[in-house]
């Protein structure tokens, strides 16, 4: 899955989507193709700019489409958002008009909501926060379905109070019911499913649906990754071995699953005070608190668009107060 597409761009000021003006500065670093940007505007068939190619820049895509501009374009533009990221010594700068609150809000009432499926295997308090938060707005998506390996946790309780489906996965040793591997794929699928958030989820999630779902699987965890993290670092073991260990500071981080215990590329973190006659129930209420905040932030973003990837693969979160900024 390609981090990074780079084009041979040719941008005027004029183009026929928008006034807009790039400058790039430093070398150029991608080999130039002779590639077109794609800007696809519904419900015409997209159309493709192509002019001579006076510069190369890179733009970065992510699984979910290319950055989103929060110029006056419509919201199917597809153009680089304004960058300041300094990639080697290439900087790239754009300027655009930046839509109203209301027109942005159009934007985004148009745009296609997610399909969430969260894991959990105990209470759920993350996942009330963000299945709230999609009710309030905050969040552009639904929890179309709920995956646990305890069917009687209270997560699954509570998503079954909403009438949100509740998938046994995986099946339990004694038990007939429960899905394969493969058969939750093909639930997930049916349920249209764009992101999975673990959210307390206790059992490793297999190989072949981190292979179906890539850049789309996310989890919390609750400490700054990669300390206190792997095989054996769940729930208040962590906060006991932080404390254990006299760290001063604790934290959410919310990383990308990959094959692995909490190997994968961290996309956000929050950092709380570790104090000294702390209890690790003190801590973790304190990192749980955090947690709830940091997670609907992430999963707006990720139904908003909002996560670029960097060329060294880093994935970044673009603010939706400042596109210009990213975190
Ligand atoms: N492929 C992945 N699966 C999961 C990840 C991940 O990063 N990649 N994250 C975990 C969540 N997690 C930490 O954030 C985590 C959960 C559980 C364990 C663990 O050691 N589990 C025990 C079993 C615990 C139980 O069944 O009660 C174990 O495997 O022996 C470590 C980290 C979710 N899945
Ligand atoms: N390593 C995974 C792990 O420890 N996850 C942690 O389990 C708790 C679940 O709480 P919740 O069920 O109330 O959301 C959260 O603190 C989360 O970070």
């Amino acid at each position: 899955m390609p981090f990074l597409t780079h084009f041979s761009t040719p941008i005027t000021g004029n183009s026929s989507v928008g006034s807009m003006s790039i400058r790039a500065q430093g070398s150029i670093l991608c080999p130039s193709s002779s590639s077109q940007i794609q800007s696809i505007q519904s419900p015409k068939p997209p159309c493709v700019l192509t002019v001579p190619t006076y510069f190369s820049f890179k733009i970065f895509s992510t699984k979910r489409g290319w950055l989103k501009s929060n110029s006056s374009f419509s919201s199917h533009c597809i153009l680089p958002a304004s960058t300041n990221l300094r990639r080697r010594n290439c900087v790239i700068k754009t300027e655009h008009k930046v839509v109203s609150d209301v027109e942005e809000d159009n934007v985004k009432s148009k745009a296609k909501r997610k399909n969430l499926a969260v894991f959990v295997s105990g209470g759920g308090s993350n996942f009330r926060s963000i299945f709230y938060a999609t009710l309030n707005g905050s969040v552009h998506g639904d929890i179309v379905v709920l995956v646990t390996n305890k069917y009687d946790c209270g997560g699954a309780e509570y998503a079954r109070d909403k009438g949100i489906p509740v998938i046994l996965f995986p099946k339990n040793k004694d038990a007939t019911e429960g899905l394969s591997a493969e058969d939750l794929i093909a639930a997930l699928r049916s349920y249209k499913v764009d992101f999975i958030l673990l959210a307390g989820y206790l059992k490793l999630i297999p190989t072949e649906l981190v292979r179906a779902y890539p850049k789309s699987i996310v989890n919390i965890h609750p400490s700054l990754l990669p300390a206190f993290g792997g095989k054996g670092y769940f729930g208040m073991k962590v906060h006991k071995a932080v404390i254990a260990s006299g760290a001063r500071y604790s934290g959410p981080t919310i990383h990308y699953v990959d094959e692995h215990y909490d190997t994968g590329r961290i996309l956000a973190q929050r950092v709380v005070p570790v104090l000294a006659n702390d209890t690790a129930e003190e801590l973790a209420a304190r990192v749980l608190h955090e947690e709830h905040k940091l997670y609907v932030e992430v999963v707006a973003a990720l139904c908003e668009g909002r996560i670029i990837w960097r060329e060294d693969g880093v994935p970044l979160i673009q603010s939706k107060e400042n596109p210009k900024d990213y975190r």
